[in-house]
């Protein structure tokens, strides 16, 4: 698939001066609970209203949607309030149903994502549609296999298309639920800068007082929107209790949200802008020297170890070297997550320099 203009239409089409906004219950409970939230969110920046009605449980014997029924609940909120709808399809019969109760916006879930099976049979049920399809991206930061499920609906001529990003899974625990990994979103929007990418900052967070900020850098880099799960009770949610807002909150959000602008024609800024940037090109280049020097001088190391037949990995010098970097880092305002990503890629470079010399 190559990336193309048309991609952005269906956006476009809507003409909006704000981001795109999704917002709704993460489930669909009852009847009086759906409509509450959709009269509460009508007359806000919210354009589609979304409830999962199957819900994707990690363990069994957790509410897992309502089914169907709650179809004909998202009908009436489109009938009353006037917005659009969305939910979760996981299978073709859920396509069949959603398709028939003419839900307007529909996405493929992160757990189905991963399953090129599940994309396919998705695909296939919604050939031709003009709903707009979403794909949420692969619990694992696999951007071919993000690629792919839109590769499939692209191929089944699925026209109105779009991504979102809604966080990693990893086996440590960090502050988020989801891990936004947003070098992964950077680099989707490299490759496809008209396909219209939406943040979830319900799912990356967990925690709904973390949604703003994740919001706020979502928007810093060019986000088209925002899915964000509402409640007006989110203590005594049915599921994801923790990271639903109220729709009174949602509207401060995106009240407080600073938009950007792409860029900005004025002489002065970009003559400040080139000027700086002039400035990291030279450091760039630097940085790319040093490192070159770094590994020559791995490589000495490296014909030394050859000669002795000692070990490439040395991991008490390794472990030295990291901390001294750790502190060194923080005087120079760099946090430790970048430090050690930073380091250990180039750990990783020197020991492929030693190998090579090695094993000559
Ligand atoms: O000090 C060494 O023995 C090296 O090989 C250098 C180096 C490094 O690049 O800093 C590389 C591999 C070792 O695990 C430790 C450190």
């Amino acid at each position: 698939m190559e990336n193309k203009k048309e991609l952005r239409t269906w956006l476009d089409d809507l003409a909006l001066n704000h981001p795109l906004v999704i917002a709704g219950p993460c489930s669909a409970e009852t009847e009086e609970q759906v409509l509450k939230i959709a009269h509460e969110l009508k007359d806000t920046d919210v354009s589609y209203f979304r409830a999962g009605i199957w819900k994707p449980r990690t363990r069994p014997g957790m509410f897992e949607g309502v089914g169907a029924l709650g179809l004909k609940w998202l009908q009436r909120v489109k009938a009353e309030t006037g917005m659009k709808t969305a939910t979760e399809v996981a299978n073709a019969a859920h396509v069949k149903l959603a398709l028939e109760h003419d839900v307007d916006l529909l996405w493929i879930g992160a757990r189905s994502t991963v399953s090129p099976f599940i994309v396919q049979e998705i695909a296939d049920a919604l050939e031709g549609t003009d709903k707009i399809v979403l794909v949420k991206n692969p619990v694992n930061p696999d951007l071919a296999l993000w690629l792919g499920a839109i590769e499939r609906l692209a191929t089944a001529n699925i026209k109105n298309l779009g991504v979102i990003h809604r966080g990693f899974s990893t086996y440590e625990k960090t502050k988020y639920r989801n891990t936004p990994e947003w070098q992964l979103a950077i680099e989707l929007q490299s490759k496809f800068p008209d396909l219209p990418i939406i943040n979830d900052p319900s799912h990356i967070t967990g925690k709904r007082d973390m949604i703003f900020d994740v919001s706020q850098t979502a928007l810093d880099l060019n986000f088209d929107g925002l899915m964000i799960e509402t409640h007006y009770d989110p203590e005594n949610a049915w599921s994801d209790a923790a990271q639903q807002v109220t729709p009174s909150t949602l509207v401060q959000i995106m009240k407080d949200l600073k938009i950007r602008k792409e860029t900005d024609p004025e002489a002065d800024y970009n003559d400040a802008l080139n000027n700086l940037r002039a400035k990291i090109d030279v450091i760039d280049n630097q940085i790319i020297e040093l490192l070159g020097k770094r590994m020559v001088v791995a490589d000495g190391i490296g014909t030394l170890k050859r000669q002795k037949n000692v070990s490439v990995l040395q991991s008490k010098r390794w472990n030295e070297i990291l901390g001294k970097m750790v502190l060194e880092g923080q005087e120079h305002g760099l946090s430790e997550e970048f430090i050690l990503k930073m380091f250990k890629a180039i750990h990783q470079e020197s020991i492929n320099h030693q190998e090579k010399i090695i094993k000559k």
